[in-house]
């Protein structure tokens, strides 16, 4: 689904590029974790394959075209999901117009985006008392449920999330890991997945570590 070429990218401020020219492929149906020690370059890589920026070299593909062909625009608003550590949801809504929202920027099908919304969230366990409560109110693991829910309701078939469980607890990121197994499993959707913590990687069907530049798969400790 995702093929990146020779890719490279350097801050302005910086002597030198941050990775070695990277040569990777992401795949359909699979949930991928990314692990790295801290400033290694994970986030700036999740925003490029984001289209939130360009590669300085080296070029990436979605199902063999080229990003610059796509168009950033193009491409974050069609094929890409974003799920933040900050959850990003809109504040002074409710759950469920974070999520009509959402199905009405990327313009989807459903004929009843509320009630589709609202059969969405109760997928992950937030009932629609709870739903119509201003997002605010929501708890840390609760919100970040809404904004996996607002990934799978879109029709984006690349998730990309930069630390999603970096603020919850135990329960809540098994919770939120198991959405994404399922995103991808049941979605078919490719699932990339930055995290500090080693126990969410071992949950990934395939792990990358990004360690002296470069990425490199890790084998899974045997259970
Ligand atoms: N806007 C920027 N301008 C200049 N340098 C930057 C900028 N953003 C990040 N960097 C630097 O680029 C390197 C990679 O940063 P990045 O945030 O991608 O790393 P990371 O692996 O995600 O780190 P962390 O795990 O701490 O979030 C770091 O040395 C960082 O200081």
């Amino acid at each position: 689904m995702l093929k990146i070429e020779k890719m490279n990218y350097w801050y302005q401020s910086k002597s030198e590029p941050l990775y070695h020219a990277i040569d990777l492929a992401f795949e359909a149906g699979k949930l991928y974790g990314i692990l790295g020690s801290s400033g290694s370059g994970k986030t700036t890589f999740l925003s490029l394959i984001a289209g939130l920026d360009r590669p300085k070299t080296g070029d990436i593909y979605y199902n063999n075209e080229s990003l610059k062909k796509i168009g950033l625009t193009n491409y974050r608003n069609q094929y890409v999901s974003i799920v933040f550590q900050s959850y990003n949801l809109l504040p002074y809504l409710s759950a469920l117009d974070n999520i009509v929202a959402a199905l009405e920027i990327t313009n989807s099908q459903h004929k009843n985006r509320k009630t589709y919304a609202i059969d969405m969230l109760a997928k992950v366990g937030i009932d629609e008392n709870l739903a119509r409560k201003n997002v605010q109110h929501l708890s840390g693991g609760q919100q970040q449920r809404v904004a996996i829910v607002r990934a799978m309701c879109c029709d984006a078939k690349l998730v990309v999330a930069d630390e999603p469980t970096g603020n919850l607890d135990e329960t809540n990121s098994r919770e939120i890991i198991r959405l994404f197994t399922q995103l991808a499993h049941e979605q078919g959707k490719c699932v990339i997945v930055i995290t500090h913590e080693k126990e969410i990687a071992y949950a990934c069907d395939v792990i990358l570590e990004l360690k002296e530049k470069k990425f490199t798969q890790v084998d899974k400790a045997p259970n």
